[in-house]
């Protein structure tokens, strides 16, 4: 694990030291915006065109930011429109890496060795973390954006001429709503997992478990009286926290040490679970092996043996209840 400063790699983990043992995540530097006139977003100077066969992303199949991008080119019907490649789930003194085994790709545009040399081909002097996922434009050779939240909004509309128009993931009437659940999803389950996980000390470890079964708790009970989080359809807010979802049980129960409950313990999140994983397509995006493998064979400080537990058993392709609340006809 490491990061680049000014352009050269340095192989250094998470430093806690100077905010009380608490994990704080860096915010993504790259954040221009594909459009489908290419004009500039708001506020932004560089402006990048929705075109076919002009996009790549970099993913892990381990990460559950990177997750949501997947899930958004597939449902959307992007993926001839959308090139991916995936990194390797081993994330050591290199960062991630284009080890092309094991279902990895490597780098398919480049034949690159390491991601962080897909970040200084963008910006020779860039300092920073090196993440996944990265939305690569393949005609300017360049980093449009690293932010997983911005890169599904883009994924949602601007290359609806190519993809699936007919669904929307944001629509406007629920845009409210949906910011709304995100404010408590993303700080207190997507990242507070990792709260909980890469937190050193015990005060900071159990401020972010509270936070996290408190909000799980309030979403058992929202997700008892309807379907989806923003109501009887499927949106964004549903794919952001199905990531997280779905590594529960396997990962951050036990090598995050978020243990309170499972998710198999809570009747609605456990259906809707299952629910959102039967959706066509979403279970090619899933793939449990990068994801145990990656978290409990990568992160030395929490598990230095890198023994990847066997369990649990999972199904998610059982029945779930979540039918009885389909509308009258
Ligand atoms: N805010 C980013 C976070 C992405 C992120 O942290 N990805 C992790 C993998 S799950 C990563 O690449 N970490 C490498 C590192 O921090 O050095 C997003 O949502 O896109």
């Amino acid at each position: 694990m490491g990061l680049l400063v000014e352009g050269r790699w340095h192989d250094r983990g998470y430093d806690t030291a100077g905010s009380g043992g608490r994990f704080v995540r860096a915010q993504s530097q790259w954040r221009d915006w594909v459009t489908r006139d290419g004009a500039p977003a708001e506020g932004r100077k560089r402006g990048f065109k929705a075109e076919p066969g002009r996009y790549h992303l970099y993913v892990s199949l381990a990460c559950p930011w990177a997750h949501r991008t997947l899930i958004f080119r597939v449902l959307k019907r992007l993926k001839d429109v959308i090139s991916v490649s995936v990194v390797h789930h081993f994330m050591g003194a290199n960062g991630w890496t284009f080890l092309a085994e094991d279902d990895a790709t490597g780098d398919t545009l480049y034949g690159f060795d390491f991601l962080h040399q897909i970040y200084t081909r963008a910006d020779p002097a860039y300092s920073g973390r090196v993440t996944v996922p990265v939305l690569w434009d393949k005609k300017e050779q360049t980093i449009v954006s690293n932010e997983s939240s911005e890169i599904i909004r883009m994924l949602n509309s601007a290359f609806d001429a190519w993809g699936d128009a007919s669904l929307d993931f944001y629509p406007q009437a629920l845009r409210g709503e949906i910011d709304k659940v995100n404010a408590l999803v993303y700080p207190s389950i997507n990242n507070g997992v990792y709260r909980a996980g890469f937190a050193t000390t015990q005060a900071a470890y159990e401020e972010a478990f509270g936070d996290l079964f408190s909000a799980l708790d309030t979403l058992e009970d929202r997700l008892s009286q309807q379907r989806y989080l923003a109501g009887d359809r499927i949106t964004e807010a549903d794919w952001r926290l199905f990531t997280t979802l779905v590594r529960f049980d396997p990962v951050y129960v036990g090598h995050f040490k978020c243990n309170l409950r499972r998710i198999a313990d809570y009747p609605n999140l456990s259906n809707y679970l299952r629910d959102l994983y039967q959706v066509h397509g979403v279970s090619g995006t899933v793939n449990l092996h990068h994801i145990k493998a990656h978290y409990y064979g990568s992160h030395e400080t929490i598990n230095p043996t890198r023994i990847v537990p066997v369990g649990p058993e999972l199904d998610h392709g059982a029945p779930h209840d979540r039918a009885r609340f389909r509308k009258a006809a």
